[in-house]
């Protein structure tokens, strides 16, 4: 059986030492990139040539959540400079199916993600063509805001259909994960559990990790997929 897994936000560390603040996590499963372009969301953070960076820097998989328009132009290069996943909205695109199969070809895994008012229902169809879906649990932007109990309704409907066979895929959440808020979280069925400012908050993020995984691996939902 596969652990839960965690995946701590770098827009919670501090972006002058982000190699450092990679090694403070030494123990997760993947890192998680927010990159955000001040159109798509109301942020700007970082891009390309600072994942081309942090590869070099770090052995944990980068996780990199694209908060931009046009993702069919912006995405596949992430893929090719060896992110793990490449995330991208579906709010923020026409085509996903499309983007989905550039980011696999150029050799990433390929991950589709919902703001908290996105029904899931009309992307069921498409899941099959991604690796991960990420339910975001705040609205995408910043880090710090409450979580959205509400979104936890399409964790679970994915889940059932993971679960069925019907899919093959994980479950990811971002926003507001927090001791508080994991086990529910896990409840309904996420695989991956995204973290900021519980992580890098912490005056531990390393043992922040390992107690967020213990909590999460309390709940009654066991994960079936390996990552
Ligand atoms: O994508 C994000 C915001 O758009 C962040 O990953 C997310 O909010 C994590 O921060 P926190 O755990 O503090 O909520």
């Amino acid at each position: 059986m596969a652990h839960p897994m965690i995946a701590p936000s770098i827009l919670s560390a501090d972006f002058a030492r982000l190699a450092d603040e990679a090694q403070a996590v030494a123990g997760a499963d993947w890192l998680h990139v927010d990159v955000m372009d001040a159109h798509f969301v109301p942020n700007l953070t970082l891009g390309l040539p600072v994942v081309e960076s942090l590869l070099k820097a770090t052995e944990i998989p980068l996780d990199c959540h694209l908060m931009i328009e046009n993702p069919g132009r912006w995405a596949p290069p992430y893929a090719e400079a060896g992110a793990h996943n490449v995330t991208f909205h579906a709010e923020a695109t026409d085509d996903p199916v499309s983007v989905a199969r550039d980011i696999r070809a150029a050799g990433a895994k390929a991950g589709l993600s919902v703001k908290p008012g996105t029904p899931i229902e009309p992307y069921l169809e498409i899941l099959k063509e991604f690796d991960t879906l990420l339910v975001m649990s705040v609205e995408p932007g910043f880090g710090g805001q409450s979580f959205i109990a509400d979104v936890l309704d399409k964790a679970r409907a994915v889940r059932r259909l993971v679960d069925s066979g019907e899919l093959r895929l994980l479950v990811e959440i971002d926003g507001g994960i927090n001791a508080d808020t994991i086990e529910a979280a896990a409840d309904a069925g996420v695989d991956c559990f995204v973290a900021g400012s519980a992580v890098y908050g912490a005056a531990d993020p390393a043992e922040a990790v390992r107690k967020l995984r213990a909590q999460a691996g309390k709940a009654s939902h066991h994960l079936t997929l390996a990552p």
